[in-house]
């Protein structure tokens, strides 16, 4: 299948809609390999019965570097990040460099419930014949350094 792996991120404010929607779309997850930040994670793990669910880190203690260093060594196929357009965060360092390696590796990013929609029903998430272009970087990392 096309995406097998999932990261579900949230900030304080929207964990109740990602919860909410994680739930409406149970069945479609159930065949996924789930990751989340620690909190997120621990809410989704009770809401959803799903033991299976890798908790990471919490956001602001790291769990968002480690969500975007699993993108980059290609473990997580798509991310799910409501993140708060109304709030400040402290790390927002952090929230930058993780949409930021996002789109770098080319993964299907939904940052709010409208987009989770479109992409968790799309035919690519099942097409075993569709996988996102990983983007070749062999002039960067070949590049001419004196
Ligand atoms: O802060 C977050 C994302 O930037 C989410 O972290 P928690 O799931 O630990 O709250």
């Amino acid at each position: 299948m096309a995406v097998t792996s999932v990261a579900l991120v949230a900030h304080d404010n929207k964990k109740k809609e990602l919860v909410e929607w994680a739930n409406e779309n149970r069945t479609r997850l159930a065949p996924l390999r789930l990751y989340a930040t620690g909190t997120t994670g621990r809410l989704l793990r009770e809401s959803l019965q799903r033991d299976d669910l890798h908790s990471l880190l919490s956001g602001p203690l790291g769990g968002d570097q480690q969500i975007g260093a699993k993108i980059a060594e290609g473990e997580i196929d798509l991310l799910v990040f409501f993140w708060d357009p109304l709030e400040p965060q402290p790390h927002d360092p952090d929230i930058k460099a993780l949409l930021r390696i996002a789109a770098l590796w080319n993964i299907p990013v939904a940052c709010n419930r409208a987009t989770a929609e479109f992409v968790l029903t799309s035919a690519y998430m099942t097409d075993d014949n569709h996988r996102s272009q990983k983007p070749d970087f062999s002039d960067y990392t070949g590049r001419d350094v004196h």
